[in-house]
């Protein structure tokens, strides 16, 4: 009997949810897609449905009620249970695994079921990812609460990383303390890297561990990936999500000292703490009130590329400038020996004018795009877009975080079978 799988990826924007059925072939290793649903736009509201099953589409309906991840988790449940064309999924007793897509794991290097002791383990963890983890969380107990028969497990963003060299990893800082307090670079997208990778080695038919890419996966949040030979070898993000590029609503690095000369209250508690999440006010400026809402007005950044407005044109350009800043390092960290530059993520999936400024800001490496491919929205995993004479290749890749969990589940179904 074909097993059920919610893959869920609560992301700071929106949250996906794809459910997949095991495949009659036991030893495949693909799950059935069977649908897909997103609630987008959570920090630019009204938040909206996308639904996918065959030939059924939804796209922008708006849910005045919809305002967190969990929010969105409850309505996509009932959505999917409700659906008459989904007769797998008629009652929530279906659903077998939850996959939930958790983008703070600490030194867990590789996925987990959410027992007792993971559940608080990834509690502790919530003050390094305050966009994320909690959200997450907030889905885990609804799972528990309405799917108590489901099997929950974790897939972390940092668990890619764990193979960054230590010099790499180590911040220069009293080593006693870094280690008492785990501060060193956990690196975050790992679950979407891990995919990419794997999406490219298929497409150029080149041996996962012998691929060396430079990606992009520039979402809500954004970061930049040296993967070398497979793994990951350099990236952008650090202890937090909040280090690297800027986003929707965070900096991105900025110096470490500019808060102090922003607010003399940088360290007094939000009010957004909590019991189960210390968040300061310099946290709370950085992450939630900073990037592309702060300078712009909006969070949307296929607006922000299309308009000419002054403070637009500045967020677009800052964008540019930081992802540039990881792309010639990430080059010269590789020898050269670069099998492509990869696009990822909602803005660089979508974003065919980001695209172009990047790719031109690096021509002298050797990277040009095909004005015609970049204009064409993109439909495949994997699509080309460079031009006949680039020396290096220059890939678009639809990322599915999703997906990469839910095959975790048939490759270590074993692993995860009689533990709850
Ligand atoms: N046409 C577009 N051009 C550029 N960016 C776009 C376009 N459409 C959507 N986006 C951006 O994609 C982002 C969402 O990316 P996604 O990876 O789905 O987010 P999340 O980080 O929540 O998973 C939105 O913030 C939006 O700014
Ligand atoms: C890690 C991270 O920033 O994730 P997202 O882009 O989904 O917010
Ligand atoms: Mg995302």
């Amino acid at each position: 009997m074909p097993e059920i799988i919610l893959s869920i990826n609560a992301g700071s924007s929106s949250v996906k949810i794809s459910v997949y059925k095991t495949p009659e072939d036991t030893s495949s290793l693909v799950p059935v897609q069977l649908a897909e649903a997103t609630v987008e736009g959570l920090t630019a509201p009204p938040a909206k449905l996308k639904y996918e099953r065959g030939d059924e589409k939804i796209k922008g309906k708006e849910l005045e009620n919809v305002k967190s991840q969990e929010d969105g988790f409850r309505y996509i449940l009932d959505h999917l249970t409700n659906d008459k064309g989904l007769p797998e999924l008629n009652k929530k007793e279906d659903i077998h695994f939850t996959c939930h897509r958790v983008v703070h794991g600490g030194d867990y290097p590789r996925s987990q079921v959410i027992d007792k002791e993971t559940y608080f383990h990834i509690e502790e963890l919530s003050d390094l990812a305050p966009l994320h983890n909690a959200p997450a969380l907030t889905i885990v107990r609804a799972v528990a609460d309405i799917l108590p028969h489901a099997r929950n497990i974790a897939y972390f963003d940092s668990a890619f990383h764990t193979t960054l060299p230590d010099y790499i990893c180590t911040y220069p800082i009293d080593q006693e303390i870094a280690q008492k307090n785990k501060l060193r670079k956990y690196g975050f997208h790992g679950i979407s890297y891990s995919f990419i990778a794997n999406a490219v080695s298929t497409y150029l038919r080149k041996p996962a561990d012998q691929l060396n890419i430079i990606a992009l996966h520039l979402g809500s949040g954004a970061s930049a990936c040296c993967v070398k030979g497979g793994k990951s070898f350099d990236t952008s993000m650090g202890l937090t999500p909040l280090a690297g590029l800027p986003g929707a609503t965070r900096s991105g690095s900025i110096d470490p000292s500019l808060m102090f000369h922003y607010t003399h209250s940088a360290g007094k508690p939000s009010h957004r703490s909590s019991e189960k999440m210390h968040i300061t006010q310099a946290e709370e400026i950085l992450n939630k009130n900073s990037g592309w809402k702060s300078l712009t007005g909006t969070t949307d950044f296929g607006k922000i590329s299309s308009s000419d407005r002054h403070e637009d044109r500045l967020a677009f350009n800052i964008f540019v400038d930081r992802i540039l800043n990881y792309v010639g390092p990430y080059f010269t960290k590789l020898d050269g020996e670069v099998d492509a530059l990869v696009f990822a993520g909602g803005i660089g999936e979508k974003g065919d004018k980001l695209r172009q400024a990047v790719v031109q800001g690096v021509r002298c490496l050797g990277f040009a795009i095909d004005e015609k491919k970049n204009g064409t929205a993109i439909e495949d995993v994997v699509t080309d877009i460079s031009s006949g004479n680039a020396k290096y290749k220059t890939l678009v890749v639809q990322t599915d975080e999703q997906l990469e969990m839910a095959r975790g589940v048939l490759a270590d179904k074993d692993r995860f079978v009689g533990k709850k």
